[in-house]
Order: structure tokens, then C-alpha cells, then sequence
């Protein structure tokens, strides 16, 4: 798992870290770890022209420091003070010393390199003017636009940008990952994040929230033993799609017989148009009650909102299964909030931001805090769609997707999550991480099937076992 941090936790680990070590130390590390990720990316140091935009606080030492490793290399390094009579001292005198020189926002237009050290952790409220205007001229010019610890103008914290930010193709952020630099707005701009250990491992506390890697996934995918039968794989049922409108049915069934080939049972109205196209699943056009025996239910892709759906719903709802609500079933749900509130049994509600908003009202900036917020309203596991998908527990545990495309972005992609969280709710991790590993394989999905060019939801179906076969082999 890749701990996400908030600043607080950071400033808390940092004092701690340095009441053993002597002064400048860890800004040291961070510079020096900077610094070596921008040779990395610029591939060679010398004749490259380098301009460090630095604010007043620590933020602008890491950038002047590192400037200075890259002067001594042979860097063309300028440095843009947008307070000078209040910029880092020793960072600027290091600079200076190196061969490094100050200057205006006109170099930015030959620059090779931006390094945006504008402000970090200790950022408040919108990015102030003066600084806009420096993103503008560095966002308007030619250079690799690196942040510094995180793109100034987001909130660490939440990854909210309040005004406007600095557009990084690169974050390198230090000690440990920041939520905002994944989550949000902010996930958009640090681009790729870099992780520079500057010690503050031994000193940081539980964190804010979770990131699944692959090999924590490949946990869940062990294959049958030999012990085990379709039963023991986990029997999954699906409330799904209509009979004029059966994909729904037929991507969540799909997605559930391809996550954890077991069983799958469907119960409704898409009945015929699913046994079509899987004749692997146990169909009836019955209610719930007759599909026969599951561990675990998916109701509401494409099912209606009518009174024959809502009794549904409430049929699923009032049995101590595990339950994934999804799409229709969440407008339903926020109709008659008491659906869910009575369940001891884990469910899961993966509302996309307008399923949410009714339910909870608007989500805002803030999508972990949005996600917690629904989790303890209605005492459930909470999985907020976006480009970042955030899953949120009613005990406050918060998990937020590493993984994804963009190419997701397409219609019936949800019923196919649906499907795959179904699969993981019958057997091995508790709701809320069967909802992480789920979003983790879903995406994973969409990045493989979207190699081959833009992808449709069925396409997602076809690549999980490929998917699954490549996580298990996953050792980091
Ligand atoms: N913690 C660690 O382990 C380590 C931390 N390290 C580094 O220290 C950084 C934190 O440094 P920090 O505390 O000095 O704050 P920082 O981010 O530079 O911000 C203050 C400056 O921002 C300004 N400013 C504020 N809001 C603004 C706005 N909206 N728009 C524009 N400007 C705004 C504010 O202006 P002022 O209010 O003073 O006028 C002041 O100039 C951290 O991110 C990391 O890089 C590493 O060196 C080593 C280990
Ligand atoms: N821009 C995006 N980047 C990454 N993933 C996305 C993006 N837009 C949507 N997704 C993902 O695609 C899926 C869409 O689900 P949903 O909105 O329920 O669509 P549908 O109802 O058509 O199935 C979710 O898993 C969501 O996280
Ligand atoms: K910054």
C-alpha cells in the first residue's frame, strides 16, 4: 500500500525527524533528491537552461538548493524571486555561489526546465496574483514543467484548486505522498508524482488514506485449489438491465462471470437477452427470491426506477447479503434513504458525482472527504466514481484508485465495476477494500484494453482475464 499523507501529518513527521539531525538536513535531502530527478528527466545537465520560480518559504529553498546542484553541473539556472528581499538566504546564496543568477519572467521563454517553487505545504487559499501571472509565462514557454513538493495553487490536503495552478507534468514531492497530488483536480495537476525519501518513514503516523499497489491486489486473486468448487468461488447475483434494454444485464453479469468465475445467477427483466449472451449464468425473469442462493448481490444498472424496481431493490436490501447499489438503485435510495439504513450486512454505494450529489448533496473539492461524509451518513461503503475513484468506509478507512484511463469516460464502463465489485464482495476482503480492488482491476482493465485504440464497456469484460493473469504475476 502507498500511504497518502496530509501536510500536518508531513510537518508533524518533519519535526520529530529533525529534533535528531542538524539544521537544513532534510531541505538538503529534498534538494538533492530534486535535483536528481530533473537530471533524470532532462537526460543531461549541461548547456540546459533552468528557471526556478521561488516564493518565500522553504518551498523556494528546495528549488534554490536544487538549482544550485544543477549550476554546479553546468545548468544555465535562473531564478525568479517573486518576493527578493524575503526569498530562502542560504538557498539563494548557494544558487549564486553555484553561478546561478536571478532574473525576470522573460527567461521563462527559452527555459528548458521550469522548477515551480511558488509554495508548497505552506499554501492557503488561492494562488495570488503575481504568481498566476508566472504560471501563465511558464505554461506560455517551452520548459519541462516540474513542481516542487506539490504544484502550487492545490491543496495538499484534498487536492482542491481554488483559482488556478501550476500545470505539472512532474511532481516531486518529499518525505511522503501528499492525498492532493491523486485525488481531485490536483491528481490533474501534478501529473507523474516522484517520491523523494528524505527519512521520514520511522516518523509518520497511519495515514490519511490508501493506495492499493498491484501486489496488494494480487493478493485476492489466488487461483482454485483443488478443494474448490463453483459454490466455494462464491456465488454472485445480478439485478440488471430491462427487457427493452438489456446491456446493462449483460455487462454486469459478464463482468461478474469474468472476475471470479464461480457462479452468477441473474434474477429480472433482461433475462432473455443475458442468457444469450452468457450461457454460463443461472437466469431466471423471476424476483430475487427465485434466482436461488448467492452471497452476494449487485442491483440497479439499467433496472428502472419504477415501483416493481424499488421493490426489488427493497427485497435485496432487507437480506443480510452483501450488497452493491448501483445506478438506478441509487435513485431509488435517495428517494428512501431507510432502503439502506437499517443493514448490518456490508453495503456499497458507487454513485458517479450526480448519483452522489442526490444522495449527499454536491460533492465539492474535497472527493475523500465527500466519500466519508456519505459513508457515515448512511452507515454504508461509499465508491465515488471519477478519474481517481475514491472509496470511503463508514469507520472513516479511505482508499483513493491508483489506477485508470480516461478512455473510461464511455457509457456502460460503471455496470462492468458493478460486476467486478460483486465478484470480490463473495469471498476475501472486507467491503471496503473488495471496492479498492475492484476500481484497481477496472482500471487496469481500461488501461489494457485501451492499448488497442478507444475502448467500449464489452471491451473491459473480454480483457479481465488477461487483467487478473498479469496482477497475480505482480510482485511490486
Ligand atoms: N515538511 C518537510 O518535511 C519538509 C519541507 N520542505 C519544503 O518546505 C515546504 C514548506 O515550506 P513552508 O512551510 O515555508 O511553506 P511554503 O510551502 O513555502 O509556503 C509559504 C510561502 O507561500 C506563500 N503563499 C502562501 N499561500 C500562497 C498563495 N495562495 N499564493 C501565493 N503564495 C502563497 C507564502 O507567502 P506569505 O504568506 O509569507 O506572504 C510563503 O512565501 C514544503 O512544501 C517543502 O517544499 C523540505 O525542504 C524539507 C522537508
Ligand atoms: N475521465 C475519466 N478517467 C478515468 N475514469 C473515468 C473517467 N470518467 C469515468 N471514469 C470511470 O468510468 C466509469 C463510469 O461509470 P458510470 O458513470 O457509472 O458510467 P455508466 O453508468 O455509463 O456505466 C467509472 O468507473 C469511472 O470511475
Ligand atoms: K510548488
Amino acid at each position: 500500500m502507498t500511504g497518502l499523507f496530509t501536510a500536518a501529518q508531513v510537518r508533524g513527521a518533519e519535526r520529530a525527524a529533525m529534533a535528531g539531525l542538524r539544521p537544513g538536513v532534510l531541505m538538503q535531502r529534498a534538494a538533492t533528491g530534486l535535483a536528481a530527478v530533473c537530471l533524470g528527466l532532462l537526460g543531461r545537465a549541461h548547456g540546459v537552461r533552468v528557471v526556478l520560480l521561488v516564493g518565500s518559504g522553504d518551498n523556494g529553498g528546495d528549488a534554490l538548493f536544487a538549482g544550485a546542484v544543477l549550476a554546479v553541473r553546468g545548468a544555465q539556472v535562473t531564478a525568479v524571486l517573486l518576493a527578493p528581499d524575503r526569498a530562502h538566504a542560504d538557498g539563494l546564496a548557494a544558487l549564486l555561489r553555484a553561478g546561478g543568477r536571478t532574473g525576470g519572467a522573460e527567461s521563462l521563454a527559452r527555459a528548458d526546465l521550469v522548477l515551480d517553487g511558488i509554495v508548497g505545504i505552506g499554501g492557503t487559499g488561492g494562488l495570488r496574483d503575481d504568481a498566476v501571472a508566472l504560471v501563465h509565462a511558464a505554461v506560455a514557454g517551452p520548459g519541462l514543467l516540474v513542481a516542487v513538493d506539490v504544484p502550487s495553487g492545490v491543496s495538499a490536503d484534498t487536492g482542491e484548486v481554488a483559482g488556478e495552478a501550476f500545470p505539472a507534468q512532474h511532481t516531486v514531492t518529499f518525505g511522503a505522498v501528499k492525498t492532493g497530488l491523486v485525488v481531485g483536480a490536483g491528481r490533474g495537476a501534478a501529473g507523474t508524482v516522484h517520491l523523494v525519501d528524505i527519512g521520514l518513514g520511522p516518523h509518520l503516523p497511519a495515514p490519511d488514506a490508501e493506495q492499493l499497489t498491484d501486489a496488494d491486489v494480487a493478493v485476492h486473486l489466488d487461483p482454485p485449489g483443488a478443494g474448490d468448487d463453483k459454490y466455494s468461488r462464491g456465488v454472485v447475483g445480478v439485478i440488471a438491465g430491462s427487457a427493452t434494454y438489456p446491456g446493462a444485464g449483460v455487462l454486469c453479469t459478464g463482468a461478474a462471470l469474468r472476475a471470479r468465475p464461480g457462479l452468477v445467477r441473474y434474477a429480472g427483466t433482461a433475462a432473455e437477452g443475458v442468457k444469450a449472451a452468457w450461457p454460463e449464468a443461472l437466469v431466471t425473469s423471476g424476483r430475487p427470491g427465485a434466482a436461488g442462493r448467492v452471497q452476494a448481490w449487485v442491483v440497479g444498472p439499467g433496472m428502472g426506477t419504477d415501483e416493481a424496481a424499488r421493490s426489488v431493490l427493497a427485497e435485496v436490501l432487507a437480506t443480510d447479503l452483501p450488497v452493491v447499489v448501483d445506478a438506478d438503485a441509487l435513485t431509488l435510495v435517495a428517494a428512501q434513504p431507510g432502503l439502506v439504513g437499517d443493514r448490518t450486512a456490508p453495503t456499497v454505494l458507487t454513485p458517479h458525482d450526480r448519483e452522489f450529489a442526490r444522495l449527499f448533496g454536491e460533492v465539492g473539492g474535497d472527493r475523500v472527504a465527500a466519500a466519508r461524509r456519505g459513508a457515515a451518513a448512511l452507515g454504508c461503503t461509499v465508491l465515488l466514481k471519477g478519474d481517481a475513484t475514491v472509496v470511503a468506509d463508514r469507520d472513516g478507512a479511505a482508499f483513493v484508485n491508483a489506477t485508470g484511463t480516461s478512455w473510461l469516460a464511455t457509457a456502460g464502463t460503471g455496470d462492468v465495476l458493478a460486476g467486478v465489485l460483486g465478484a470480490f464482495l463473495t469471498g476475501g476482503p472486507a467491503a471496503a477494500e473488495a471496492a479498492a480492488v475492484a476500481a484497481h482491476v477496472h482500471g487496469r482493465a481500461g488501461q489494457l484494453a485501451a492499448e488497442q485504440g478507444p475502448l467500449i464497456a464489452g471491451d473491459l469484460v473480454r480483457v479481465l482475464p488477461r487483467t487478473l493473469a498479469r496482477l497475480r504475476g505482480a510482485d511490486g
